[in-house]
């Protein structure tokens, strides 16, 4: 609801993070270097240290047919759905409903050894956007996930190590309709994903750690959270 405290800040980084996510990774000047592939992902990344920490930005984008962009944001978002695909997830609570399109989590990630347990709290954002290209075509949707404070759970107050992190997913979909005029049916859809992220691990981890952590995980959750959407919708209506 836009009364709510976190609203002004919560519209600034959507804002910016969409215009980020949609800058090429050509366009956002060098500095992209792709670290893995499979299929139509492909997975980018930036070598960046901030007090000697490894913060790497990720950009994945990824197209996957048979899905639409709100469906890709409904079970990225929804909490109840987290659990069957984010496999580093140890615990997720909602601290806070916001309102249908914004909520507050509190998520543990195993412990990935020899970095001490992490933990997260960040607010959630949906949002359909106005496709500015094409008028009549599907609308884009986001979800941005972004860190913030709660008073139940200050950071580094308990055995994990507070992590901070800025996320955003945009989905763009495309209908070909069937020349013959037939019902578009999942076929004819594609959704071209991009994936951003940027993490601040917290305490110190070695960089050789972290970037093997990434390098391993990241391509394995976008493939194993797609595959997650793709089986959940191909006998439901589309959800445009
Ligand atoms: C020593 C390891 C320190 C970092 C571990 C880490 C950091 C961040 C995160 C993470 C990544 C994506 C999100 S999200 O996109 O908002 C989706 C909701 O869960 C939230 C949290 C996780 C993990 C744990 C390892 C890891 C690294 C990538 C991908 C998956 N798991």
């Amino acid at each position: 609801a836009n009364s709510h405290r976190l609203w002004p800040e919560i519209d600034r980084v959507v804002k910016q993070e969409v215009s980020m996510a949609s800058l090429g990774v050509g366009e956002c000047g060098s500095g992209w270097q792709l670290f893995a592939e499979d299929g139509e992902m492909r997975m980018f990344r930036r070598e960046e240290e901030m007090d000697g920490m490894v913060v790497d930005p990720l950009k994945a984008v990824h197209v996957v047919k048979g899905i639409t962009g709100h469906e890709v944001c409904h079970y990225f978002f929804n909490p109840q759905y987290r659990y069957d695909w984010e496999t580093t997830l140890e615990h997720m609570i909602v601290l806070e409903t916001v309102s249908e399109d914004t909520l507050i989590f509190h998520q543990t990630h195993k412990r990935i050894w020899p970095a001490s347990q992490r933990d997260v709290v960040f607010w959630s954002h949906t949002r359909r956007l106005p496709n500015d290209q094409d008028r009549d075509g599907p609308d884009i949707w986001t979800v941005v996930n972004n860190s913030t404070e709660h008073p139940d759970h200050p950071a580094n107050a308990g055995k994990c190590v507070r992590i901070f992190l800025t996320v955003c997913l945009l989905c763009q979909t495309r209908v070909d309709p069937p020349k013959d005029g037939a019902p578009v049916s999942r076929d004819d859809i594609t959704c071209k994903i991009t994936y951003c992220s940027v993490v601040n691990p917290g305490g110190w981890a070695p960089a050789s750690v972290l970037r093997a952590v990434y390098k391993r995980e990241y391509p394995k959750f976008l493939k194993r959270f797609t595959a997650y959407v793709k089986n959940q919708t191909k006998d439901k209506p589309i959800m445009y």
